[in-house]
């Protein structure tokens, strides 16, 4: 359980080649206005005032970081990620503070807000085994077949979308990834580490505009969302 004098430390997968995109170079270091995909990311991790290191997973061929201003600050620690995202954070989590508690946030969320890790950070005060921001369902959900009709109408009833910021004691998430990942467990996001331990992570309602960039028209709707929020 966090309290005000724990450590929070920020670890931030950005090792992989956003494929998905179809850019020519990976998506986080796509301009978003006046900077970089992940520059935006950064900057709001590294002006957070309980948050005393981050902790970047980059790609081992990645030439694009040491231009971004934010490689030289002070709290940035380098780590080379690895083939799947859940590799990346485990390399991070390697080189935390045992003690710390770690924020993992997608480089490819550029809309995060210090409203956003502020009530994460909060909630996770009542829930011991950490939490994530995440955002209710809002549609009707339904699976599809391979010949793409529909399968089934899946029950919307406590169905949210996880985000990130995920908030986990840096000891626990790192035993627990670990076991995990060597299981073959299929580990998309640090919950379903804990949960694959048989924890039972919090979910915090986190702001909808906080996207991951993953398709190409999602460049224009995080603009739309930095733009806002700029002007609040
Ligand atoms: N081996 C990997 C793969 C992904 N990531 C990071 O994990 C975050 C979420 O992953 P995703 O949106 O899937 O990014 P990519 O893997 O780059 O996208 P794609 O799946 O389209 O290739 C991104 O910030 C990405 O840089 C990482 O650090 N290491
Ligand atoms: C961690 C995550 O953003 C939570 O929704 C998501 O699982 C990342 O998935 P990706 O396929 O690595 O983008």
């Amino acid at each position: 359980m966090t309290s005000s004098k724990s450590t929070f430390i920020a670890i931030v997968p950005a090792a992989g080649i956003g494929s998905r995109m179809q850019a020519t170079i990976p998506k986080q270091y796509l301009q978003l206005g006046q900077q970089t995909i992940l520059a935006h990311t950064l900057d709001c991790l590294l002006t957070h005032p309980a948050i005393k290191q981050v902790i970047v997973a980059l790609h081992p061929q990645d030439e694009y970081f040491g231009t971004l201003s934010q490689a030289s600050h002070p709290k940035i620690t380098k780590v080379v990620g690895g083939g799947e995202r859940a590799d990346s954070v485990l390399a991070a989590l390697q080189q935390a503070d045992e003690n710390a508690w770690a924020l993992v946030h997608d480089a490819a969320r550029p809309c995060l807000t210090h409203g956003d890790i502020n009530k994460l950070i909060t909630a996770s005060e009542r829930f011991p085994q950490g939490a994530i921001l995440a955002a209710p369902v809002r549609d009707t959900m339904k699976r599809g077949n391979s010949d793409g009709t529909i399968g089934q109408t899946v029950d919307r009833e406590n169905l949210w979308h996880a985000l990130t910021p995920q908030l986990f004691p840096v000891a626990t998430l790192k035993n627990h990834l670990t076991e995990a990942l060597a299981e073959g467990a299929l580990i998309t996001d640090e919950a379903s580490a804990m949960e694959w331990a048989g924890e039972q992570p919090g979910l915090v309602a986190g702001r909808v505009d906080n996207i991951k960039v993953t398709h190409p028209d999602d460049l224009q709707l995080a603009q739309l969302f930095l733009t806002q929020q700029s002007s609040q």
